[in-house]
């Protein structure tokens, strides 16, 4: 009773203290009200009942305005930081992954030198744990291959691509001030205007400035440069330059351009031709073609001929002719054993000054090598025909290296798959531009019939380059050929090769893949796929990996050694050892 008294006398005393004119039951006047919104931030005329003011409140902001102020005050906000965060719980296996990761990083780097985390891929692998790096190098006796293997079964369907690097081929790499003014005193005037003009090539390639700096010296040359590097311009412009010259100076004097093919002399007289179009009186470039027939010796100035046709052309004229330069075009396989019979018949009627045979005579032509490469047998065959004091080399630094401005790819196949992935790749490419051309290389004639019969089976239009089937229309997106398309062969378009039979020699390898990457064609994105199968073709890719991954040049580029002009030089050998011996 007491207690309940006290309560209700306190209760009574903290109600007075707060509202000291009313009871708590009691309802505020609106004056009272409006005191209190004062108190609380709050000013207005006339306030909605409590809940509903609240719900507006908090729906629509708009309620505030106008007749209540809203007293609003702003934090200044923070810079913001970046938040560094830890997953609060990462599971061990993760972690352990992570961490095996960043050991395996770091064991890498100490190997081979390279973070493979940030430096470029250079030879990308379908087993990502072989890549090759920019700047990678490799500790003596572990040199990790992707073909290592390839012989085994199970690696089918195994590949790597070694990588795109630049875009210009080597051959123009460093632009700079040449010109072909610099050369005007060995060039004729029109020539020069023909290649800028018509041809526009604005500077000599780099094998073609070397040329023409050594070309005023009388000696035998050897122009040694990487394939599609402009050889054809290097030794033609000057050579008919001179016999413009000679003309002028009332000198009777021929040149004869050997070739290996008749689609490499077609090629190679249109170039001619070019260089002395609209000439008043332009010297006479003939193709030494089946049908050619000379009556005299005024029926041509420049002849461009196999050997074999050169023989019976020049057989037919009276002698002698006033032969002064020999071209060898591809000169690594016309001195090579296919040739052999022919070049020996060939060289029986051209008298060639400072010759193996016959040293001292300065009468006779100057012989000009020209080929995409210069293993030491075809320097033996070259300087078994000339003699090696009256020989200048030109070679270019890059020489029987891998093009770096073309995308090379290694497939490892199964033999009956091929087409299948032929056919994929071809719709893909046909897709993917409107004008690239694809040239596809067959092991021989038979192998180029039956791809072109397959694919024309699945709708695929496609021509044909073998031997004496040489005209391809322009419209032909696709080319089948043997290798006889892979010696000088510029067709221009072509952006893709592929080796459908890899090659059996590493020098055709090289030849092949020159027909793309060349310089007339540095704007376009160049490939090759080759689809890899033989233990001997897996040996080869296995040199090119190789080499790709050391970065040096290809080793195993060889020459048929060329029996008859090899024992030639050999006998001839023998018999100024013998006079040596007999002097002392
Ligand atoms: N100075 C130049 N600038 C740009 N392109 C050039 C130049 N000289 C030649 N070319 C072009 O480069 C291409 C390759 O030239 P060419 O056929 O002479 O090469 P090559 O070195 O003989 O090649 P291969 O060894 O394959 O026979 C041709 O299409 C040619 O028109």
């Amino acid at each position: 009773m007491f207690r309940t008294s006290i309560c209700r006398c306190f209760r009574l005393t903290v109600t007075s203290r707060a509202l000291p004119d009313t009871t708590i039951n009691e309802q505020p006047s609106f004056n009272r009200r409006k005191n209190q919104a004062d108190q609380f931030g709050l000013i207005g005329h006339k306030l909605a009942p409590q809940n509903e003011r609240y719900d507006k409140y908090k729906l629509d902001d708009r309620f505030f305005k106008g007749n209540v102020v809203r007293k609003e005050f702003q934090v200044p906000s923070k810079p913001k930081l970046k938040q560094i965060t830890l997953p609060s719980t990462m599971d061990t296996k993760k972690r352990k992954k992570l961490e095996k990761q960043h050991v395996d990083f770091a064991k890498h780097q100490k190997a081979y030198g390279v973070d493979k985390r940030t430096a470029p891929v250079i030879i990308e692998c379908k087993r990502s744990d072989l890549n090759h790096y920019e700047g990678q190098r490799y500790p003596s006796h572990d040199l990790p291959l992707v073909s290592e293997h390839w012989d085994k079964a199970k690696y089918k369907g195994d590949w790597f691509i070694i990588k795109r690097l630049q875009k210009l081929p080597p051959a123009i790499v460093d632009p700079d001030d040449r010109d072909w003014e610099i050369f005007s005193h060995l060039l004729d005037y029109g020539i020069i205007k023909n290649i800028k003009e018509k041809l526009h090539f604005s500077k000599p390639t780099k094998i073609q400035f070397a040329t023409l700096e050594d070309f005023s010296v009388p000696m035998h040359l050897f122009i040694a440069g990487e394939t599609g590097s402009g050889k054809t311009i290097a030794f033609g412009a000057p050579v008919i330059s001179e016999l413009i010259k000679d003309k002028d100076r009332g000198i009777n004097s021929k040149v004869i351009i050997l070739t290996v093919s008749s689609f490499l002399r077609n090629q190679t007289t249109k170039m001619l031709q070019d260089l002395v179009t609209n000439f008043k009186e332009a010297p006479v470039i003939r193709e030494g073609k089946k049908t050619t027939v000379f009556k005299s010796a005024d029926d041509f100035d420049v002849l461009v001929a196999t050997p074999s046709r050169a023989f019976t052309l020049l057989n037919s004229l009276p002698k002698p002719l006033p032969i002064s330069t020999v071209v060898m075009d591809e000169a690594d396989m016309l001195l090579d054993e296919s040739f052999v019979e022919s070049m020996s018949e060939f060289i029986s009627v051209v008298p060639i000054r400072n010759s193996t045979i016959n040293p001292k005579s300065s009468n006779g032509a100057r012989v000009i090598f020209s080929s995409a490469t210069c293993p030491n047998e075809l320097q033996d065959l070259a300087e078994g025909i000339v003699d090696s004091s009256f020989l200048t080399y030109i070679k270019s630094n890059t020489l029987h290296r891998l093009l770096p401005n073309i995308e090379q790819k290694f497939l490892r196949i199964m033999h009956p798959e091929r087409l299948e992935i032929l056919k994929e790749i071809l719709e893909k490419d046909l897709q993917a531009t409107t004008n690239g051309r694809i040239l596809i290389f067959c092991k021989d004639i038979n192998r180029v019939h039956y791809v072109s019969d397959q694919l024309k089976a699945a709708g695929v239009e496609c021509f044909i380059i073998a031997k004496g089937k040489s005209v391809i229309p322009n419209e032909a997106r696709v080319i089948v050929a043997t290798d006889a398309a892979s010696r000088g062969l510029d067709l221009p378009l072509v952006n893709h090769v592929i080796n459908f039979d890899f090659p059996r020699h590493m020098v055709d390898y090289v030849h092949r893949i020159g027909r793309v990457g060349r310089c007339n064609s540095s704007k376009r994105k160049s490939f090759v796929t080759s689809f890899v199968r033989s233990d001997l073709q897996i040996s080869m890719v296995k040199e090119i990996e190789r080499c790709a991954r050391l970065n040096r040049p290809l080793r195993t580029i060889e020459t048929d050694v060329a029996g008859m002009i090899k024992a030639n030089r050999e006998s001839h050998k023998t018999k100024s050892d013998e006079k040596e011996v007999a002097v002392e």
